[in-house]
């Protein structure tokens, strides 16, 4: 099933959760089998050992046969040895397990989080992101948990432990046995009840990591514009949430062990009773109730823990849950066709063709209406239109961040539906209106993981203007997250200079001059008549120098699109145009 993207809603059942936990496990059949032999040996060799016990109390210390105890406690430590040991094994095994599960589920979150569609980060924040994926993920590698392994192999210990009770005494098996039913109740009413806290746990623990992701995002604005105070106050507000429910869980985790242990004390004291009564009796030896009561607790723990899971698993299957429609939530569209080959003369023809495109934002207005125009190879198109028009919607429709929801959009006679979303994008260099610069170097920023020759880095720097600050600096300077040690307009001219490395049959800039000055600006222009000659550039802009070089101009009103050849000036007549961009040309 795909999901829209839609935040916070869990499209799973508790059964189907449980059914993706023991699927974790598939590709570590080998490793379980071989860690639950391990346990399985240890629990034999635990089992033994009350038996032994017995002797030395029964036959040696009560008999003053310091042979038998001899033999005995040698034999109870050479059980003792086999168990460590294989706990040791044990261990080893299910660590690795455990690592392996858990980087799987990163790798899963990771690969998705590559893939998903682009609106998905405009409803949640980075900070929330990561939050709600390691905290999904550290809940559902408890399944993993020594606690959970120990208990499946736990049906050993009960089925030896109620041979041993059988053994001793029937009349006092069933005392035991009465325990059952009781902690079952009062188990699955604590878990219904966890399962709530933690469902409300995780909502708030995301809303607070957003909240935390969006006051980093504003941390100057709130020091610019004195609202700290507030912020201080919602902040409290979010955190007194998340620790109030935390305080609920962990008194639900104390109120289910204290119940428990009530019951078991219960359960030894009546044993201790009757017990005692069987030994006036001569029904007992003292070796015997002391034996049985070490095989009650061989019947009642384990059965207690495996109760208990139920009581686990209500704290790991809300993460299992969001985690798992979190991967359910739908990402980009990819391949039909890979038979795509870009134009490569210069020969003019249709590359890209909007043909009755319409789109809007999920179930809101719409912003494009059967929008129709083309681009031949090689042209210059400007795109001009009043704030929030729809000219970096188009762009995003063009680079496939949305989809068109009416209409087709192709590229050299190609709905660009059918082609490869990773090769199509390919054919385009784009310097975005809102572009991200990678925390490390100058160099490392321009290159982005391709081996341009030193060459063609440097006429990429030289071409975007960058060169005056790299002579003072180094290809190496560090221009920290998102260009933060940069000015407003070097930042702009490392992204254009990426852009040009990247170099590409079609350009996008987006308001790609916005911070440049007036000497940069000029060289930015020039570049369209000597380097990008013979590309085909698509530019949001309303400088009346760089509308002037275009070949043809887009003009958005009230979504749709009206396509002047620029052979006449008949666009600068028109309303929209003059509103929009007289403003910027003065
Ligand atoms: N992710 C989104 N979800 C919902 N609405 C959006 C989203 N992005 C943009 N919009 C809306 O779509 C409309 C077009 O936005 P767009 O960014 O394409 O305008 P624009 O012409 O590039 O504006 P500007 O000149 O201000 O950059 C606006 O009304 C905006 O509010």
């Amino acid at each position: 099933m795909v999901v829209t993207i839609i935040w916070g809603e869990f499209f799973m059942d508790n059964q189907e959760a449980m059914k993706k936990l023991v699927r974790l496990f598939k590709p570590h059949i080998k490793a379980v089998v071989m860690l639950v032999s391990f346990i399985i040996v240890s629990s034999l060799a635990n089992l033994l050992m009350p038996l032994i016990s017995k002797r030395i109390m029964d036959e040696g210390l009560l008999k003053q046969n310091f042979k038998a105890v001899l033999l005995y406690s040698s034999a109870i430590l050479f059980l003792f040895c086999i168990d460590k040991g294989m706990n040791l094994f044990k261990e080893m095994v299910r660590t690795r397990i455990s690592a392996k599960i858990k980087k799987n589920l990163y790798q899963k979150a990771y690969s998705h989080i590559q893939r998903i569609k682009i609106a998905y980060f405009k409803n949640v924040n980075n900070t929330s992101t990561l939050n709600n994926v390691n905290q999904d993920i550290e809940n559902m590698s408890r399944v993993t948990d020594d606690y959970v392994f120990f208990v499946v192999t736990q049906i050993f210990s009960i089925l030896g432990g109620m041979v041993g009770l059988l053994l001793i005494s029937w009349k006092m098996t069933l005392i035991v046995l009465s325990f059952i039913p009781l902690k079952i109740l009062i188990t699955y009413k604590f878990s219904r009840k966890k399962e709530q806290l933690m469902n409300g746990y995780l909502k708030r623990s995301h809303e607070y990591a957003h909240w935390f992701g969006d006051m980093l995002g504003g941390i100057r604005e709130s020091r610019i514009f004195g609202c700290a105070s507030y912020k201080e106050k919602e902040f409290e507000r979010k955190i007194d949430n998340i620790v109030e429910i935390e305080k609920k869980s962990s008194m639900m985790d104390v109120f289910n062990t204290t119940f428990e242990l009530t019951i078991m004390q219960f359960l030894t004291t009546a044993l201790y009773i009757v017990g005692g009564s069987m030994f006036f009796s001569l029904q007992l030896t003292v070796g015997g109730i002391f034996a049985f009561i070490t095989y009650s607790s061989y019947v009642t723990a384990p059965i207690a823990a495996i109760v208990n899971l139920k009581y686990i698993f209500s704290g790991i299957l809300p993460s299992t849950k969001r985690f798992y429609s979190f991967l359910e939530l739908e990402q980009e569209s990819n391949a039909i066709t890979r038979d795509f080959l870009l134009t490569q003369d210069f020969e003019p023809c249709d590359q890209i063709v909007f043909e009755n495109v319409s789109f809007s934002y999920g179930t809101g207005n719409q912003i494009l209406e059967d929008v129709n125009f083309s681009i031949k190879t090689g042209e210059k198109v400007a795109i001009v239109g009043a704030n929030g028009s729809g000219k970096s919607t188009l762009l995003n429709l063009l680079l496939r961040f949305y989809e068109a929801k009416g209409g087709e959009i192709t590229l050299n006679g190609i709905n660009i539906r059918n082609l490869d979303i990773q090769d199509y994008r390919l054919h385009f260099s784009v310097l975005d209106q809102h572009f991200y610069l990678f925390d490390g170097s100058i160099e490392e920023n321009v290159k982005l993981y391709t081996n341009l020759s030193e060459a063609d880095l440097r006429q990429s720097i030289n071409d975007s203007g960058l060169t005056k600050f790299v002579n003072s600096h180094s290809l190496d300077y560090q221009i920290g997250p998102n260009g933060s040690r940069l000015s407003g307009g070097q930042r702009q001219k490392l992204a254009l200079a990426r852009a040009l490395a990247h170099e590409k049959a079609i350009f996008i800039w987006d308001e790609a001059d916005t911070h440049l000055d007036a000497e940069s600006e000029a060289s930015l222009y020039a570049l369209l008549e000597s380097r990008l000659k013979n590309k085909t550039i698509i530019m949001v802009t309303h400088h009346l120098d760089l509308l002037e070089r275009a070949d043809k101009i887009l003009l958005l009103s009230n979504g749709s699109v009206i396509q002047y050849e620029n052979n006449n000036e008949s666009w600068k007549d028109h309303k929209e145009y003059r509103q929009v961009a007289m403003a910027f040309s003065k």
